[in-house]
């Protein structure tokens, strides 16, 4: 497929910002046609994922193309442009959800196998798990990451700032992680000299060798790294962390990333739950076996699975369940007022935006008494756990982050090809039996080896070479456009990253240093070096690892702006093309929960906003048509006055809403355009518009509100219905109209 210069590919997604795309394309539309720009739709949703795979089962009028692949190969290509927004990681309680709404709604897919015993099983069971998880971003990033809070958006949360709770010195809010035993503790890495293949393998104690993976190419310069996480230590760590919690009166949390890191998390997750309930899982151990409750998928699992029980066994198991808190710390709450745990279900926290939001509250998460409470946080692996211990003792020290006053933290990340954690599900595996794991290469020789017990959970890691070097690049890039010091958070006493450092030096050497901050740090150092800057004011990029990457682009936004929607998130492509993210968030759930309930939708489009506006600046430099440069320059203007009238969607039901505020940018753009002159064109298809915006906006807002506190019908979760949707995100006639006006 070839990518085309004028076009650009913007993906349906999921949940809130496939409600907010239904209202704002047609404006994009509206805007981007009188430059000759088309924009195309690419449906990469969960439920569209799920129906490409399992295309053989559909009828001809179901089947949809394989968009992702589709989008995959064009990421590879020099002219492409993609806005990319938020898609859901699906863990298997949300894969389990999507299948259901589909197959009730007529298409003939197979069930979930959850644990499948017959060939037939196993093959779609390997089929559904291409739908799990991180099954998109890895897919489109063929490039390292950009992200940034832009000047305006800066400047906009020093003038209005988010609240931030206060931190006590009192604070009894910590990190628990582990000591030992963990991926950090059993990490072994090392650099190819040459190209190979290699295969993974187990020789048992008992003397058989089990083929885990039977072939992965790797080429000359890349790091690759074994790794393994200890059952054995895993459990005790819980054990002991649970006990210490409950001793010392502490609400107990667990932060993991089951979306991303979708076979080993989920498996971390599960042997909490079964530890924290051990007494019931103890008593019941041979019924849930039998039931199939897989506690990777948390309790929802459970329950789930003890709904076809006699009516009195289910009130024992619950009744069991519930006994095991007496001698057990209280959980941190997802939904205190329906009961959902922290342990519920492993997409429910997420310790990118979970842990951000626990620091931006003081250190504090929700009880099931309804109240804010100081946590215990518990993240396994100490790799990464350390930098938010880091951060809690700084605010223990200095109080809360000030949003008027705190330097901003960009972050470039290592990301391209799959790198690091990121591509390792397929070399992932838990160990069925003790033994030596082993990275064999094809001559015979074990480059890697690592002693491992029944139950460990093992893995391969891979990071090329080109990435690393277009990663350094970017970090001196930005560092020298942006006039701000670099840190590169690299932990010389991590195996990997020992490996990462020397060719970080190595390729450091390619560019001219000359003027410009680029520094070295662990990451406890990095973060304490970065944090005594914020306080001041000062700015400092931070140059990271792919998990980082994601957690820092969360962790900072979130002090700073109250939220990572607002930042601008860039993937130059390697292959020369673009992909532009709309903020470094998620799909955010509960707002889709609050729109059909009350019909307001409180997601903020300002990542779209941003994302188009730097869609079409690439644009518009790769292919030098003036109109589309216009179009950026006005788009970011329109921002820039929507952030200071303050017309960003308010999370109350009644005001100003996601359409309301998308009606504002579009007023502002389409004034911006009117009112520039270097483009009569554009200005005179802008002006009608801009006057009907202005002269009508007062009943437009007014027709926006008169819709909310009512419930509204959008036809399903997975599969909205497109008309329902449509009536529900676009309801103001009048806004419709003066579109259809303007593209007449
Ligand atoms: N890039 C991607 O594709 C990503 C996808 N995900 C997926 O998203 C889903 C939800 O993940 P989760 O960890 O809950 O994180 P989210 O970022 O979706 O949600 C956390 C909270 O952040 C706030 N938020 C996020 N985006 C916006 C926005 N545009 N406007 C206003 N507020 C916003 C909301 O807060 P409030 O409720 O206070 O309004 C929301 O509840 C999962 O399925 C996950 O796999 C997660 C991260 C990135
Ligand atoms: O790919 C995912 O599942 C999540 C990605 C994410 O959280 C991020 O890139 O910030
Ligand atoms: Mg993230």
């Amino acid at each position: 497929m070839a990518a085309e210069k004028s076009k650009i590919i913007y993906t349906l997604t999921d949940e809130a910002p496939l409600l907010a795309t239904c209202a704002f394309l047609p404006i994009i539309r509206t805007f981007t046609a009188p430059a000759g720009v088309e924009v195309v739709k690419s449906d990469i949703s969960v439920a569209a994922r799920i129906l490409a795979e399992f295309s053989d089962c559909l009828t001809a009028e179901q089947k949809v193309p394989d968009n992702l692949a589709a989008l995959g190969k064009m990421t590879l290509l020099p002219d492409t442009n993609i806005i990319k927004l938020p898609n859901i990681s699906a863990s298997v309680p949300q894969l389990l959800a999507a299948i259901k709404e589909l197959q009730l709604k007529g298409y003939k897919i197979p069930n979930f196998p959850d644990d499948p015993k017959s060939e037939e099983e196993k093959v779609t069971r390997a089929r559904y798990s291409k739908c799990l998880g991180s099954a998109v971003n890895p897919v489109l990033r063929e490039g390292n990451s950009d992200r940034r809070a832009p000047n305006a958006v800066k400047q906009f949360a020093r003038k209005h700032p988010h609240s931030m709770g206060e931190w006590s010195q009192a604070s009894r809010t910590h990190v628990s992680h582990m000591h030992g035993g963990d991926f950090y503790a059993g990490e072994k890495s090392m650099t190819m000299t040459k190209a190979c293949d290699v295969k993974m393998d187990l020789v048992t104690k008992s003397g058989k060798t089990i083929l885990l993976k039977p072939k992965v190419s790797l080429i000359a310069g890349e790091i690759i790294d074994s790794m393994f996480m200890s059952k054995k230590a895993l459990c005790e760590f819980y054990e002991k962390e649970i006990e210490d919690a409950y001793k010392t009166g502490m609400m107990w949390s667990l932060h993991v990333k089951a979306t991303m890191m979708k076979i080993s998390h989920p498996i971390v997750f599960g042997h909490a739950v079964k530890i924290f309930y051990k007494d019931a899982f103890a008593k019941h151990a041979k019924l849930f076996e039998e039931l199939g409750v897989n506690v990777n998928n948390g309790m929802s699992s459970l329950y789930e699975k003890i709904k076809t029980l006699p009516e009195s066994k289910r009130e024992e198991i619950i009744q069991d369940v519930h006994a095991c808190h007496e001698h057990r710390p209280a959980l941190a709450m997802v939904d205190s007022a329906k009961g959902i745990t922290n342990l519920h279900s492993p997409s429910d926290v997420i310790v990118d935006a979970s842990m951000p939001a626990m620091i931006r509250a003081g250190g504090k998460m929700w009880g099931a008494d309804g109240r804010l409470h100081d946590t215990k946080a518990v993240i396994p692996e100490s790799t990464f756990a350390r930098i938010y211990q880091e951060m809690i003792n700084f605010c223990k020290t200095h109080g809360n982050f000030d949003p008027t006053t705190m330097g901003t933290v960009p972050n470039v990340g290592l990301m391209a090809q799959q790198a690091e954690e990121y591509g390792s599900h397929d070399k992932t595996f838990e160990i069925p039996e003790a033994g030596i794991a082993r990275i064999v290469a094809d001559d015979g020789i074990v480059l890697l080896e690592q002693h491992v017990e029944e139950g460990d959970i093992w893995r391969m890691c891979q990071l090329k070479d080109a990435p690393i070097r277009d990663w350094v690049k970017l970090a001196v890039n930005r560092a020298r456009l942006s006039n701000t010091p670099a840190v590169f958070w690299l932990d010389e006493y991590r195996p990997h990253e020992a490996e990462l450092i020397k060719k970080v030096n190595t390729y450091l050497k390619e560019h001219d240093l000359k003027g410009v901050d680029i520094q070295i740090m662990s990451q406890t150092r990095a973060m304490r070096y970065t944090l005594e800057r914020v306080i001041r004011g000062k700015d400092t990029i931070s140059v990271t690892g792919n998990i980082l990457r994601d957690y820092l682009t969360d962790l900072f936004p979130i002090m700073e702006l109250g939220t990572s929607a607002k930042m601008l998130s860039i993937v130059p492509l390697m292959a020369g093309g673009g992909l532009f993210e709309t903020g470094a968030g998620g799909s955010a759930p509960k707002h889709v929960q609050q729109l059909v309930e009350e019909n307001h939708l409180r997601w903020d489009s300002l990542g779209e906003f941003l994302a188009l506006a730097v869609s079409l600046e690439d644009m518009s430099d790769k292919t030098g048509n003036p109109k589309v440069k216009i179009l950026a320059r006005t788009l970011d203007e329109a921002t820039g006055k929507l952030l200071l009238n303050n017309k960003s969607p308010s999370p109350r039901t009644g005001e100003l809403d996601n359409r309301g505020s998308q009606f504002y940018l579009a007023m502002y753009w389409a004034d911006a355009l009117a009112t520039q002159t270097e483009d009569k064109e554009l200005q005179a298809y802008f002006t009608p518009l801009a006057k009907t915006l202005q002269a009508n906006e007062q009943k437009i807002v007014d027709e926006f509100k008169a819709v909310q506190g009512k419930p509204a019908d959008i036809g399903g979760y997975f599969v909205m219905d497109t008309e329902k949707c449509k009536a529900v995100m676009r309801p103001s006639a009048t806004f419709n109209a003066a579109l259809k006006a303007a593209r007449a």
